[in-house]
Formats: structure tokens, C-alpha cells, sequence
């Protein structure tokens, strides 16, 4: 039984109200960008926020000090801080499953050994035991004295998992890949689709390849498929080449050499055949998509070395310091949560849209979905009752200027809110000049043009003033006041990267708290996985065939008309 308190609903405290007729007096009295900017010289200042070292700029966000204030005693009345605390204190506050939430844990300096016992367990200890383990591992892939069986350097990685066991990794490997030093090229896996393998496993050579299984419960269907197929693919090379003879020894000799797996259920693993001494744990209070920065990062630790990942590991920490410590109304990373509940909740916002200026960055988005949306995206509380208001928008993006020239009209002149972040960096790796042109400042000027875009529109004078005929005045009008929040940084280091996933692993924590809702558990995933199972054989079988509903009856006897 869970000793933690039942949620406060956010929608009767006065806050709430308080912030809905702040809310309905600011539509009344016309909300204008333009004339909060006017009004107030000192708009910039008051709302750009330093939290590590990224550069936050909330002044394009459709707040005011009122606002920041109302939010901020919402906050504190749902008792953000408190809940915070609790999680990183390693209190149950994942009810439904009855476990702590520790992913602050993982980065934890050693020094803090002996200082979070947890269900008693020295948590800090045991996250540096398998840190250790694995910076000697990579060390060895590395350096080379880590070989495959027939004598040679490891030269790929192909890691296999699936949603937090994937989605992580891959983002992290495409962003930091000016860092991949070792000359070691990794490829993810994670798709039952066998189209996924066959593709990622084109042209590789196994006797240079090291794979990496990737699953927190060991018992994911897509995973363990794919990584049977893998091994299948594995051996039957090796033996094709002569790395290998047929027999038992040598092939159970190839997995110890190109097979490791990280994972919480070490039994299994061990069950599948790879070698315990292969194999990396971590613990059930690390939610699959938030456990990049656990043994699940092993392929960056190969790909990047262990020194670039202790500083991706500094960067959560810097922003975990600076939410645990900072004051509400400075605490830009409790703010942008609280401001995604006023957008959802009294703007009616559905989605969230995040835009990185940096190609780096292009699977960002897509591992923030599953952060945000299997974190948010539920109906009851922690305590079983309904929700009280709406829950989890929607999050998506592209990196710009790919978007711009895609999607950026609804932005701009649609007729719903999307709330953005713009992501960009000051530096970049690879400075690229066009005659006399700084292409990345061309870049960056179009994150610049972008945001103000949004923000301040174009009216229908100045619209007329360029000469356009009347009749098309109104569809190149602008009304501006879209809300964007501009999160600038130096450069996209390890240590930048760090911090931008925990500032959203702790902005989906605040908005989960307002809202009541348990973020760490994922009920929403079982019945499509348990059906599956129950549909598969009805492919072939009528007996299964005649349970399944009409609908799916209908699409069944499509499939049998049609294979080949
Ligand atoms: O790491 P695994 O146990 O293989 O799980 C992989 C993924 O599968 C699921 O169904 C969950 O919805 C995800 O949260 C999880 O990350």
C-alpha cells in the first residue's frame, strides 16, 4: 500500500481560479505581445532565465508578471516542491506499480556513496559499481583489447531494443556524433518489422560486430525477436566465413565475444545465453524513457568513450541541482511546466510543438514523445479517481529549417495554438561560409525570424502598405502573439545535452503533478500487446479466426486473399 498522500485537484484550489479570471481578463483586454513589450522595458530581462548554462527566453510565452505569480501559487498549491522532494528521496511515488523514482539517481556524483538508501539499497553506490563495469568495457572495445572471435577489432555496435531501450540511444548517438572518436559506427534495431533488421544489418561484417541487447524487463516481444534473429544471423556468418566451427563451444565462444545485454532481469539474460559477466543491470525505479543516462546508454559509452559521457551525465545534474534548489518564481524549469498546463488548460492547447535549429537534434522530438506523451498521456490519477481537467498534449516537431517548409503555416496562421520551443546553439562544428555568407548565422537568422514571426505578426496596413491588392490582405495578415519559448545554448556538447533532457524529463514531472496523474507508469501499452498475442495465430487458424471481432475478421481474410 503506497503511503503517498492523494493528489490535491488543481481545479478547485484558488489558484486555479484565480488563474482563470487572470486568464478570461487577459482575452478580454486583448492579448498583445507587442504591447506587454511596450509596456514593459524590462520584459526580456525579467523572463530570460540562466538554468546550467542554457539561455532560456520566456518572453515570447503569453504571460505576464501576474502570471508567473498565479502559476507559481498553482504550483505550490498542488505542492510541486514537496512531490519533488519526495521523488528525489526515493519515495514511492510511482503508486501503481508501488516503486520509487530515481532516474535523478543515476547521475549522482560517487562522492555521494552512503547518502540515498532506498528500500535499503545504497542507490548511489550501486549506479557507480555498473558505471565502473561499463566505462572497463567500453575502455576495452575501444582501445581494441576488447576482440571478436576471430581476432578483430570491434568496429560496429548494432544495439537492439525498443521505445525508452532505443529512442534514447538513437538520439543521443545521432546528436553527439562529432564526439564518435573511436572510429565505432552504432546502428539501432528496434522495429519487429523485419524490414528494420534486414536494413540496419546490410553490409555489416558480424566478425566486427558487437551487438547489445537492450531491454529493461527482458520480455519485450520486439526485442527478444529481433535479438534472436540477430544471433541467428551472428552465427550463421561467423560459420560461413570460418570464424566459427558448428560446434556448441565455438558458437557459445562467438556470443561471449560479440553479445552483451543491459537489463533488470539479469536472470533472463543469462537464460538467453549471454555470459552474466556481459551484462549490465539497472533497477526498477528507472523508467524505460527515462534510463538514457543508465547501463541503457551502453552503446554511447562505446561510441563516445566514458569521459564524454560522465559529461552528459554532469549536464542532468547541473539541471536536477538547479530545479531542486531553485525558488519557484526563478525556477525556470518548474515554470515551463506550469506554463504547459496554462496553455493546455486555459488556452485549450492540444499540442507542443519542439523545433531544434540543429540537424544534430532530428530525432529529438521523437524521443521527447515518448518522455512526454506515455509519461502524461492518462485519464485517472494516482490515486484511481478521474482527472479534473485535460492532461498530456501532444508533442511533435521536425528540426527547422525542415519545418518551415512543411508544417510552419498552421503555426503561423492556423487555427489552433501550438505552444513551440525553438532549440539552437550558438556554435557549430562544422562552419561553412557562402561567399561572404556565415551559413550558420543564416541558419540562426531564421530562428530569429521565426520566433518574432510568431510573436509579432503582421498587420493588415503593413500588409497594404507592401502594395498588396485588397482582396488578398487578409490571408497574408500575421495576428502574432503565438507563444514561443527560445532555448539558446553554446554548443551541442554531451554536458548541453544532459541538460536539455532533464530539463523536459522535470517540466513533463511538474505538469504531471498539477494534473494528479502517476507519470511513471504505462498501463495504456498492455491491452494492444496482450491482443496481439490473442490475434497472431488467428492468421492461420479459424478457429482463432471466428473469436475476433467483425472488423478484424474482415482484415484477417484480406491478408489470407492476399499473401504470397
Ligand atoms: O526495455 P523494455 O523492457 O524492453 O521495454 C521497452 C518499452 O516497452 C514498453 O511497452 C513500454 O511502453 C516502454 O516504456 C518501454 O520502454
Amino acid at each position: 500500500m503506497s503511503t503517498i498522500p492523494a493528489p490535491i485537484d488543481a481545479t478547485q484550489t484558488p489558484a486555479w481560479k484565480a488563474l482563470q479570471e487572470h486568464h478570461d481578463r487577459l482575452v478580454e483586454e486583448g492579448i498583445s505581445l507587442k504591447g506587454w513589450f511596450a509596456a514593459d522595458p524590462e520584459r526580456v530581462e525579467k523572463l530570460t532565465f540562466e538554468a546550467g548554462d542554457l539561455h532560456i527566453d520566456l518572453s515570447r510565452d503569453l504571460i505576464t508578471d501576474e502570471t508567473v505569480r498565479l502559476l507559481c501559487d498553482l504550483g505550490r498549491a498542488v505542492g510541486v516542491e514537496e512531490r519533488r522532494d519526495a521523488m528525489f528521496s526515493g519515495a514511492h511515488i510511482n503508486t501503481t506499480e508501488d516503486r520509487a523514482v530515481l532516474h535523478t539517481a543515476l547521475r549522482r556524483p560517487k562522492e555521494q556513496a552512503g547518502t540515498l538508501i532506498v528500500d535499503g539499497q545504497d542507490v548511489v553506490a550501486d549506479v557507480h559499481e555498473v558505471l565502473d563495469r561499463m566505462y572497463a568495457f567500453a575502455d576495452k572495445v575501444r582501445s581494441g583489447a576488447w576482440r571478436g572471435v576471430s581476432g578483430k577489432k570491434i568496429e560496429h555496435v548494432v544495439s537492439v531494443g525498443i521505445g525508452g531501450s532505443d529512442l534514447g540511444p538513437v538520439m543521443v548517438y545521432e546528436a553527439l556524433k562529432p564526439y564518435a572518436d573511436a572510429g565505432i559506427d552504432c546502428r539501432y534495431i528496434s522495429n519487429i518489422d523485419p524490414n528494420d533488421a534486414a536494413e540496419k544489418l546490410a553490409g555489416l561484417d558480424p566478425e566486427t560486430t558487437l551487438v547489445i541487447i537492450v531491454s529493461k524487463t527482458f520480455t519485450t516481444l520486439e526485442t527478444l525477436t529481433n535479438a534472436r534473429e540477430v544471433r541467428t544471423w551472428m552465427l550463421d556468418a561467423l560459420e560461413r566465413a570460418g570464424a566459427i566451427d558448428g560446434s556448441a563451444e565455438s558458437r557459445a565462444e562467438a556470443i561471449r565475444k560479440h553479445f552483451v545485454a543491459v537489463s533488470t532481469a539479469l536472470d533472463l539474460v543469462e537464460e538467453f545465453g549471454i555470459d552474466p559477466e556481459n551484462a549490465f543491470g539497472f533497477w526498477n525505479w528507472v523508467g524505460g524513457r527515462y534510463s538514457v543516462d543508465s547501463a541503457v546508454g551502453l552503446s554511447l559509452i562505446v561510441a563516445l568513450g566514458p569521459e564524454r559521457f560522465q559529461e552528459f551525465l554532469g549536464g542532468f545534474r547541473a539541471i536536477d541541482e538547479y530545479f531542486q534548489k531553485t525558488p519557484l518564481e526563478e525556477n525556470v524549469v518548474a515554470l515551463m511546466g506550469l506554463m504547459n498546463v496554462w496553455y493546455v488548460n486555459f488556452f485549450g492547447a492540444e499540442s507542443h510543438a519542439v523545433l531544434p535549429y540543429n540537424q544534430y537534434l532530428h530525432r529529438f522530438p521523437a524521443y521527447l514523445q515518448q518522455l512526454t506523451m506515455e509519461s502524461n498521456g492518462k485519464g485517472v490519477r494516482w490515486d484511481g479517481t478521474p482527472v479534473t481537467s485535460a492532461t498530456g498534449e501532444i508533442f511533435w516537431g521536425e528540426p527547422g529549417t525542415n519545418g518551415q517548409h512543411a508544417f510552419y503555416q498552421l503555426i503561423h496562421q492556423g487555427t489552433r495554438m501550438v505552444p513551440a520551443d525553438f532549440i539552437a546553439f550558438v556554435n557549430t562544428p562544422h562552419p561553412v561560409r557562402d561567399g561572404e555568407q556565415d551559413v550558420h548565422e543564416l541558419f540562426l537568422g531564421n530562428f530569429l525570424a521565426q520566433t518574432k514571426a510568431l510573436a509579432f505578426g503582421k498587420t493588415a496596413d503593413e500588409v497594404r502598405a507592401e502594395g498588396t491588392p485588397e482582396e488578398i490582405v487578409p490571408a497574408r495578415v500575421f495576428t502574432g502573439n503565438r507563444p514561443t519559448t527560445s532555448i539558446f545554448g553554446d554548443t551541442l556538447t554531451p554536458f548541453a545535452l544532459g541538460e536539455l533532457i532533464a530539463l523536459y524529463e522535470h517540466i513533463t514531472f511538474v505538469q504531471g503533478t498539477v494534473w494528479g496523474i502517476d507519470s511513471y507508469d504505462q498501463w495504456g501499452v498492455e491491452l494492444g500487446k496482450q491482443l496481439a498475442k490473442q490475434i497472431t495465430p488467428a492468421f492461420h487458424d479459424d478457429a482463432a479466426l471466428t473469436e475476433q471481432d467483425p472488423a478484424t475478421q474482415a482484415l484477417i481474410r484480406y491478408y489470407r486473399a492476399h499473401r504470397r
